[in-house]
């Protein structure tokens, strides 16, 4: 079964599409790594692919269903863009934060030695378990990335959806956290990824996407590599950007 389907999907937040046209697989146990360039898009068809943007045109499947009916908390763990970032306001645990995942496992229901023991196995997982009961707040951004990796997996997700997830990690702790992500995709977690560095998609993933408002691509990584959809997608954003500048007059060109 697919992880994701999405077939001719369109989308606009005014008359324009800011995604167009898109029709997109992404087999369980697929690594995909969305690239485009800024405000190409990638962000929002990443919601459109979890249900949390509706379609104004097409149809998005989540591992078979239509994706608005599903109950995102119980098989997909999303990252969304500086998540990481704005929680460090928060006076919480790195436990309590991973605990979350279990929320919509539990209901009303009590807490129960076997959450505990699945938030246990998401901290270890994750390298994680040293800083259980220290606040967020204290955490670098990197350490934080993997705890919202680790409420993730403490909620048994199928699907992890991460948005341009290493933004201020230094580059160190951002290797062993692309290295811990393959590992989980090894393990059989289907991971999309919006990522701004194409050497690290083309090195992780196990297909690439990209997009700049159309999709430009998608394939194997090596496919991309050989492709001209890198210039073609950023060759796009730049015409898009003169044409812009010709309308508003705020720019000549020769
Ligand atoms: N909530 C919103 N309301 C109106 N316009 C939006 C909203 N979110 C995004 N946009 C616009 O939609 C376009 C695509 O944005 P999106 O965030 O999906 O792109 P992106 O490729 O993820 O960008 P970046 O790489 O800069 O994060 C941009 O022009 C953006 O300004």
């Amino acid at each position: 079964m697919s992880a994701i389907d999405l077939s001719n999907v369109t989308f606009g937040y005014t008359d324009t599409p800011v995604v167009e046209d898109v029709s997109l697989t992404v087999e369980e146990g697929e690594f995909l790594g969305l690239v485009g360039p800024n405000g190409s898009g990638k962000s929002t068809l990443l919601r459109l692919m979890l249900g949390l943007v509706r379609p104004d045109a097409g149809n998005v499947e989540l591992f078979g269903e239509p994706a608005r009916s599903f109950d995102a908390g119980e098989r997909i763990g999303y990252v969304a863009q500086d998540v990481a970032s704005a929680a460090t306001e928060m006076p919480i645990t790195v436990r309590e934060v991973v605990e979350m995942g279990r929320y919509p496992h539990i209901g009303f229901g009590r807490f129960g030695t076997e959450d505990r023991r699945i938030v246990a196995d998401a901290l270890d997982t994750v390298g994680v378990t040293d800083l259980a009961d220290r606040r967020l707040a204290h955490l670098s951004g990197g350490q934080r990335q993997r705890v919202f990796i680790a409420r993730a997996l403490a909620g048994e997700a199928d699907l992890l959806a991460l948005d341009e997830p290493a933004v201020g990690v230094d580059a160190e702790s951002r290797e062993a956290f692309y290295d811990l992500l393959r590992e989980l995709n090894e393990g059989g977690l289907t991971v999309v990824l919006i990522e701004h560095d194409i050497g690290v998609v083309t090195e992780h993933a196990t297909t690439v996407a990209c997009l700049n408002r159309q999709l430009f691509f998608h394939g194997e990584p090596s496919g991309f590599a050989d492709s001209d959809a890198l210039a073609q997608a950023y060759g796009a954003n730049q015409r898009m950007l003169e044409h812009d500048h010709d309308h508003d007059g705020s720019h000549s060109h020769p």
